[in-house]
């Protein structure tokens, strides 16, 4: 069974109908609560892949009606400085979700920072309280990449119970809750990192694959089971002969989309998700505060 077109999953689209669904939301949540949902981004230097999110996050945020909390710190920052903003927008009763781009730089101890985000504002899913949760099987915030490829497969009807899946990156943003929520959906899962002997064989093995490695077209048609669902995490910037940059992810999608039974576009597959799952979670946070 090789050689039949791929279903292309369109993150694009479908995170467009979650912002419709939320901007309505907060339409009708905003009277009784007397504000907006509000969120933080912070970031601390300049990495290229950070700056595409922050643009779009602050686009989207605009778009449905979050307000936006927004902090730019320069590379060489001290994380005193950074610690102190987190616990000013702890205590900020108009900020629900609060986000720390990741990398930070390298004289950032990036744990005491995460540690130092309130539970019920970390909207990445990162703090320890919600990634024990995540192991836990109990419901909290999750972190926004994976569970926008949960949110994906499942827009498509794509069975995971039972299915072997294979995550490629072992990162605490991607990898490690990626391997948790397909194990949660049942699915047999393998992670494998850059200390995997023998990477292809075991990738074609996958009926779903998932990498988050970084790597520009790493993954080609040899490493593909047929018929497999490839989701593409990796976000690469590379430049064309003329110096003009383009967006491309870990698969090299033209070689191996004739072999996938289903494969995420990059731009438009995994990382308008991620986007749309951040607002989800700041809608899900600045909700749970009628309630309390
Ligand atoms: N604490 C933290 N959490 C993150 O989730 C996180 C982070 N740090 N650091 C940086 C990476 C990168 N990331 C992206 C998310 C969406 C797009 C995105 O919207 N991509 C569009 C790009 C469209 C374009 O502008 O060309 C697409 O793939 O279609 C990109 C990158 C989240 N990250
Ligand atoms: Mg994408």
């Amino acid at each position: 069974m090789s050689n039949h077109a791929a279903r292309i999953l369109d993150g694009k689209t479908t995170a467009q109908t979650i912002q419709a669904r939320l901007k309505a939301e907060i339409e009708s949540l905003s009277p009784e609560m007397g504000r907006p949902p509000g969120l933080a981004v912070l970031m601390v230097g300049d990495n290229p892949a950070s700056a595409v999110y922050v643009r779009n996050k602050e686009k989207s945020c605009d778009r449905i009606g979050i307000a936006s909390f927004g902090r730019k710190f320069p590379t060489e920052t001290e994380q005193g400085e950074v610690a102190e903003v987190i616990e000013a927008l702890n205590q900020d009763e108009r900020v629900d979700g609060i986000l720390v781009q990741l990398p930070l730089p390298d004289h950032f101890d990036a744990v005491s920072l995460l540690h130092g985000i309130d539970p019920n504002k970390d909207v990445d899913g990162l703090h320890p309280m919600n990634m024990g949760r995540l192991v836990r099987s109990e419901t909290g915030l999750r972190s926004c990449t994976p569970a926008g490829v949960m949110v994906l497969l499942n827009e498509y009807g794509i069975e995971v119970a039972g299915k072997r899946a294979v995550v490629l990156g072992r990162s605490i943003l991607v990898g490690k809750p990626m391997a948790l929520m397909l194990l949660e959906a049942n699915a047999t899962v393998t992670m494998a990192h850059s200390r995997t002997e023998n990477l292809p064989e075991l990738t074609r093995s996958a009926d779903i694959l998932v990498s988050a490695v970084g790597k520009p077209k790493f993954i080609g048609a040899d490493w593909i089971k047929s018929g497999a669902v490839a989701i593409d995490v990796g976000i690469n910037r590379i430049f064309d002969s003329s110096g003009k940059g383009k967006l491309v992810g870990d698969f090299d999608f033209d070689a191996i989309s004739p072999f996938c039974s289903a494969i995420t576009p990059v731009p438009g597959g995994i990382g308008p998700m991620t986007v749309a799952l951040l607002l989800e979670n700041t809608v899900r946070s600045y909700r749970k505060k009628l309630r309390s």
